[in-house]
């Protein structure tokens, strides 16, 4: 406990070993009087900020989390009860079917989203719990109802939690007290005996003063209001805190805590075991899934906004390159390559759409991940599987609208026709997941999504400008645009792989001439200078090799991130 400021969310992520590597960090953490770093899963936090899924109701994210997080020898229906009861230990049970709510979708207030937090660390009733400000947000009875619930729950177990703020009836839940000010620590040891300690040094708690009350005004640096002491008069708070420091260095209480640290130490106890009894892998790919098809498919912003502006975009290429594709004359060539181009950049480039949320996805992950409830591949593998039939969507219907607008190659017969719409829309799907993948890579590096949408951007743009568009590709300056970005940017292999299916055994007028003498091939070799040594469909399968790189590379950075964040690693 301790005023705002003072260090209490340091001082958890220190135990906890979420301190970010840039923060200096001395002494040892002593778990049962080992040497033990908290690695995923030994531990539970709940931290300040609530990471939790926008779209899903309170009943089912605890449920999901439940199924994730206990074991599968766990039958259905105990899974079911364990979460009902968590949900109503935290007072939740009216607010069951309410979705937790972000922005512009009014859900949960403050407070509840807090106990939801709560309700999804404790379902496995871990061994070590850290609980950072449980009751901000909630009103006084609130705050005595979830305190007295957790505590219920303590035989066994090690509840720390930061708090300010307590009522009385709050504040005796806690067996010990650890008080700070600025980084320091003024008091630590049972908190019925915080009381005496005040008044033995001339700060007695005043009558029917709620005692937390007393003991943080006194020591609140940040106002710097002169403290009553005793018969003195009034002293700086500065000097107050002083006074205090060096009063616990000497006190009784200060020895005793030593003389217990001893006693465990000399004890040997149990090494607090990392918990193994999660669901196992194939149910966490399979709950994933079905959680995040859940959220795509509530989230409008996903996929949803997607396809309607994808639709509209798809139309206007449609109405203003409108068949196009049964011209042979000189200009069509130009207006096919351009729309191609359009479809093959442009509309993959706004898959950045779904960004902010894919980065709320990750913020949850992070949560999930630190606290050990599944394996970062198993997300990997659910995210890529949930996502692809809205995928399938948003890339088949304004795919054929473009397509049959625009009246592209129809080839010979009705088989070829199909085969030259499904080459098209494949291409449409596989440049959208590359896309997706690629931002999913910038979220797992920047994860400030207005940083990311620049950065992602940014490379999109790059790569279009290489893509053997906008400067053909034997006019492309050599170093970097050339080598190596016109190999690496995808939109080479779109853009030529549509070529190919578009000019392909087609014959165009040259210019000024009213007889298709010119052949598809001579322009794609000429005109657009593709790579004509392999077929189109090696094209797709290297766009589709790209994208089994690109979610590769992205389940590396989530796995190196994570193990950089791992304190067990970090002592090894
Ligand atoms: N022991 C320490 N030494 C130096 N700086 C510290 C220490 N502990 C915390 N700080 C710094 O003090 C600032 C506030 O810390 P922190 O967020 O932990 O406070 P808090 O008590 O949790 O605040 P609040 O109650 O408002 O959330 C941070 O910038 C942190 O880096």
């Amino acid at each position: 406990m301790g005023p705002s400021g003072c260090g209490k969310s340091t001082l958890l992520d220190a135990l906890a070993g979420r301190l970010d590597s840039n923060t200096g960090q001395s002494g040892d953490i002593l778990v049962n009087g080992r040497r033990q770093a908290l690695a995923y899963g030994t531990s539970a936090y709940v931290t300040q900020d609530d990471a939790l899924i926008a779209t899903l109701t309170v009943k089912e994210a605890v449920y999901y989390s439940a199924q994730l997080q206990l074991p599968n020898s766990m039958p259905k229906s105990e899974k079911k009860e364990r979460a009902e009861m968590t949900i109503r230990e935290m007072g939740l049970q009216d607010a069951m079917n309410t979705r937790v709510g972000g922005w512009g979708q009014k859900g949960l207030s403050g407070g509840q989203k807090r106990r939801l937090s709560i309700c999804i660390e404790i379902l496995t009733r871990p061994k070590l719990l850290f609980l950072d400000e449980p009751t901000s947000g909630l009103d006084s009875a609130a705050s005595y109802y979830v305190m007295s619930r957790i505590a219920r729950q303590r035989a066994g177990k090690t509840i720390l939690a930061s708090i300010h703020q307590p009522s009385a009836e709050v504040f005796s839940l806690f067996q010990n007290v650890c008080l700070l000010s600025s980084g320091r620590t003024i008091y630590f040891g049972p908190t019925n005996a915080a009381n005496g300690f005040f008044a033995s040094n001339g700060f007695p708690c005043p009558t029917l003063q709620n005692p937390s009350d007393h003991f943080l005004k006194t020591i609140n640096t940040d106002f710097d209001e002169d403290i009553e002491e005793g018969s003195t008069g009034k002293m700086r708070t500065e000097e107050v805190i002083s006074i205090l420091i060096e009063s616990y260095k000497s006190s009784i209480n200060y020895q005793e805590v030593q003389r217990q640290v001893d006693e465990i130490c000399s004890e040997n106890g149990e090494e607090l075991e990392k918990r193994r009894d999660n669901a196992n892998f194939i149910s966490q790919c399979s709950v994933l899934t079905r959680r995040s098809s859940v959220n795509m498919f509530r989230d409008l912003g996903y996929y949803w906004m997607r396809l309607v502006v994808y639709t509209v975009l798809a139309l206007g290429i449609g109405t203003i390159y409108y068949d196009v594709g049964s011209g042979k004359s000189y200009n069509s060539i130009q207006a096919r390559g351009s729309m191609l181009m359009f479809v093959a950049s442009f509309l993959t480039f706004m898959a950045i759409g779904g960004f902010p949320s894919f980065v709320e996805e990750m913020k949850v992950f992070q949560r999930e991940r630190l606290n050990g409830h599944y394996d970062s591949s198993a997300f990997v593998i659910g995210n890529i599987v949930s996502a692809l039939p809205y995928l399938l969507l948003v890339s088949l219907i304004p795919g054929s609208i473009a397509y049959y607008l625009a009246g592209l190659e129809k080839g010979v017969g009705p088989g070829e026709a199909f085969e030259h719409f499904i080459y098209f829309c494949t291409i449409l799907f596989v440049s959208m997941m590359l896309v997706e993948s690629l931002m999913m890579i910038v979220a797992s590096v920047v994860p400030n999504f207005l940083m990311g949408i620049i950065v992602g951007a940014g490379i999109q743009g790059l790569m279009v400008l290489s893509g053997g568009f906008f400067r053909y590709p034997n006019d492309l300056p050599a170093p970097f645009w050339k080598y190596p970005l016109y190999y690496i940017a995808f939109h080479k292999y779109a853009y030529q792989g549509l070529y190919k299916s578009e000019f392909e055994g087609r014959t165009f007028c040259r210019p000024g001439e009213n007889l298709p003498t010119l052949s598809g091939e001579s322009i794609l070799r000429n005109t657009w200078q593709v790579e004509m040594t392999y077929s189109k469909w090696v094209d797709i399968a290297i766009l589709f090799g790209m994208v089994v790189v690109y979610r590769s590379l992205f389940w590396l950075i989530v796995k190196a991130v994570m193990s950089a964040n791992d304190p067990a690693e970090l002592l090894q």
